[in-house]
């Protein structure tokens, strides 16, 4: 006997079950709640003005593919009276980045929303198969993640936009704020469930929409929606820390799928104590981004590539004066907390 559709005044036949409350619904319904959901985060946190020109960060992947049509659709929906656009990094890996390209080509095309792809090795001078062949596969998602994130806001700032927006989900976030946990990254963990950063002033806010959206659903919106994604997984991250994060929540998720919301909400409300010190951000000297420290890590990594110092921007270097995590000043004599390998390892 067919479950009826749990959304009231359905009269069709449940086929789905939403990850997000478990609850039963029709292909129809789920489409139109994924979206809501969305609409629901993005009002609720007032996340554009009207007028705004937004980049979406387009990978080719399923999150920034479903972001892409979302923004599209509640844009117009909702009249929300921003000017969408796509912005792509090439990071410069055969086989996977040109493959997933070719998807965001597609969906230019079919979402008529302008594109604008910018390389690293135009950027940085150096492709990540270049820094794969120099420096092995230890530490290659370091030189990705610091370039993409970057380049990310080079290109929107480039294009005139007021904000980026990436398909973040709320898997990832759940992992993002277990891997700062781990590594005692305090910097990150307190703005890492932040839905929008950068609003400071700081450098260009970005925004993570799909935030409390579980990877599941959007893998079924994609389903349903009959969108185009490019889903093979980067061939340089198998054994990215990260990796470990994901598979440990997937556990969580299978005994708890709350556990997933549970491990953002935690993260959400986090405060650090005041003693903790926290990296003070300023501009790099080199390039102007912003950065904690004198040349930002994307300079120091490049540097680094160019002059075959391959650790520089990797290890960790106590160069400027720091504090301590007890907040006495460093002096040379340590008060155990070591808290100078968390002021120095804070990004962009
Ligand atoms: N090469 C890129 N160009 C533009 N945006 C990117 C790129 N890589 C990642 N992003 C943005 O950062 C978000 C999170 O990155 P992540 O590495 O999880 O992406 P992915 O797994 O390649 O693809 P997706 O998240 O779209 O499924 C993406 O959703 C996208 O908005």
């Amino acid at each position: 006997m067919p479950i009826p559709c749990s959304t009231e005044a359905c009269t069709s036949a449940a086929t789905i079950k939403r990850s997000k409350d478990g609850s039963a619904v029709c292909a129809t319904c789920f489409t139109r709640r994924f979206e809501e959901d969305v609409h629901e985060t993005i009002s609720a946190t007032n996340l554009f003005k009207r007028g705004e020109k937004v980049a979406i960060g387009a990978s080719g992947g399923k999150d920034s593919t479903v972001l892409a049509y979302v923004m599209k659709v509640l844009n117009a929906r909702h009249d929300y009276g921003l000017e969408l656009i796509l912005l792509s990094i090439d990071e410069g890996i055969k086989g996977y980045r040109d493959d997933s390209l070719k998807s965001v080509e597609r969906n230019k095309i079919e979402y008529e929303l302008p594109l604008t792809i910018l390389s690293y090795k135009d950027l940085y001078g150096w492709s990540m198969d270049e820094i794969v062949a120099r420096i092995g596969k230890k530490n290659n998602c370091t030189f990705c993640g610091v370039f993409r994130r970057q380049a990310l806001d080079r290109g929107a700032y480039k294009l005139g936009a007021t904000k980026l927006v990436t398909g973040h989900n709320a898997d990832d976030i759940a992992e993002t704020v277990l891997m700062n946990l781990l590594r005692g990254d305090v910097a990150r963990l307190q703005r890492c469930t932040n839905i929008c950063t950068g609003d400071d002033g700081g450098s260009l806010p970005r925004a993570k929409p799909l935030k409390y959206t579980f990877e599941k659903d959007i893998v079924m919106y994609a389903r349903v929606n009959k969108l185009e994604y490019f889903y093979t997984e980067c061939i340089y991250a198998p054994n990215s820390y990260r990796n470990f994060a994901r598979d440990y929540i997937k556990k969580l998720e299978r005994v708890r799928p709350r556990a997933i919301l549970d491990i953002i909400y935690s993260g959400e409300s986090i405060a650090v104590r005041k003693e903790v010190a926290l990296p003070v951000l300023g501009r790099c000297s080199r390039c102007g981004y912003i950065s904690s420290q004198k040349l930002c890590k994307a300079c120091l990594l490049i540097e680094g590539l160019n002059t075959n110092q391959l650790d520089l921007g990797i290890k960790r270097k106590v160069t400027t004066e720091t504090k301590t995590g007890c907040g006495k000043d460093k002096t040379g004599s340590s008060c155990g907390c070591s808290n100078e390998d968390k002021v120095q390892s804070i990004d962009f």
